[in-house]
C-alpha cells in the first residue's frame, strides 16, 4: 500500500493560477524521492498538499491509507502528526533554546493546555536529546536557536520533524540557503534517517546532482505537470532540459561531478 497518492489532482490559485495541472503519482513506505523543476512549477504547492496546508482544487490524495482531502480538522491534525516539515527558512523560534524547539515536535500530539504551558514528560525531554546526539547537536541542545549557524538550525529542523515521529518527512528546500559543506551534511543526514528510521522522504531541490546523487526516484515538474518520475539514472541531458524548458548549458547533467563544488550551481530557471 502506498503511503502517499495523488490522483488527478489541480491546484488553481486564486481562480486564476493554474499550479498543479491533473497530476498523479504515489509514493511506498520508505522512498527517498526528490522533485525538481524550475521556479513555479509548483514543487511548493506539491509538498503542501501532501498535509493540506493548501487545499488541492481537484483531485485526490490518500496519506496512510486514509484519503486527507476530505478530511475534518481532528483527523487532519493526526495526519500533520505524522508528516514532517522541513523548510528552507528552518522555521524556528529563533528566540527559544534547541532543545525547546525540538521539543515542539510533540505539540501536535498534546492538549492545548500542556503544549501552552510546556509541559514536556522526562521521557520526551531524553527522546529530544537523544536525537540532537544523532545530528551532532548535543552541544548545541540548549543554546538560543539565534546562535546557531544556518546548517545547525536546518539540523534543529530535521530533529524537530523526527520528534514527531513521523511516517513522512516534506523537505522543501532544505539547502536552498546553506554553503556546499552544510548542504551535504544535511542531505546525509535526511538519507540516513531515511534508511535507519524508514521515514519516507519528499525533497523538493533546485540542485539536479544533488537530487540525482541522493535519491532512488526523481520527479520532474513543470508548469504543474509531472513530464518525468525515474530512477536518476534514466534522467538524460534531453529530460533535464524539458524539465527546466531551456537549452541552457549551465544545466548540471553529470552525476560524476564533485557535488562540492558543483552543489551551488542552480540549474537554469
Ligand atoms: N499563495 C499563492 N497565491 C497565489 N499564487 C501562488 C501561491 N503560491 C504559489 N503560487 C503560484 O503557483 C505557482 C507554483 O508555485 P510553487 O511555489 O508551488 O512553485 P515552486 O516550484 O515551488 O517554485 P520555487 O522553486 O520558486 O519555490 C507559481 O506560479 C506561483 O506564483
Amino acid at each position: 500500500m502506498p503511503i502517499l497518492q495523488f490522483e488527478n489532482v489541480s491546484k488553481i490559485y486564486n481562480n486564476v493560477t493554474k499550479a498543479l495541472d491533473n497530476i498523479s503519482f504515489s509514493l511506498d513506505e520508505g522512498e527517498f524521492v526528490s522533485i525538481i523543476g524550475p521556479s513555479g512549477a509548483g514543487k511548493s504547492t506539491i509538498l503542501r498538499c501532501c498535509n493540506r496546508l493548501i487545499d488541492a482544487s481537484e483531485g485526490n490524495i490518500w496519506f496512510d491509507g486514509k484519503e486527507i482531502t476530505k478530511m475534518k480538522k481532528k483527523e487532519l491534525r493526526n495526519v500533520r502528526t505524522k508528516t514532517g516539515m522541513i523548510f528552507q527558512h528552518y522555521n524556528l523560534v529563533e528566540r527559544l533554546s534547541v532543545m525547546e524547539n525540538v521539543l515542539h515536535g510533540r505539540l501536535g500530539q498534546k492538549s492545548t493546555f500542556a503544549g501552552m504551558a510546556g509541559i514536556y514528560s522526562e521521557e520526551e525531554k531524553l527522546q529530544a536529546f537523544q536525537i540532537l546526539k544523532e545530528l551532532d547537536l548535543a552541544e548545541q541542545a540548549y543554546k538560543r536557536c539565534d546562535e546557531l549557524s544556518g546548517g545547525q538550525k536546518q539540523r534543529v529542523g530535521i530533529a524537530r520533524a523526527i520528534m514527531q515521529q513521523p511516517k513522512m518527512i516534506l523537505c522543501d528546500e532544505p539547502i536552498a540557503s546553506l554553503d556546499p559543506k552544510s548542504s551535504r551534511v544535511i542531505m546525509d543526514h535526511l538519507k540516513k534517517i531515511n534508511e535507519t528510521k524508514n521515514i519516507t522522504c519528499l525533497v523538493n531541490l533546485h540542485q539536479v546532482d544533488v537530487a540525482m546523487k541522493y535519491s532512488k526516484r526523481i520527479i520532474g515538474v513543470t508548469g504543474g505537470k509531472i513530464v518525468f518520475d525515474g530512477s536518476p539514472e534514466r534522467l538524460d541531458t534531453a529530460t533535464i532540459h524539458k524539465i527546466y524548458q531551456s537549452s541552457d548549458s549551465e544545466l548540471i547533467t553529470d552525476v560524476n561531478v564533485n557535488m562540492d563544488e558543483n552543489m551551488n550551481m542552480r540549474a537554469a530557471i
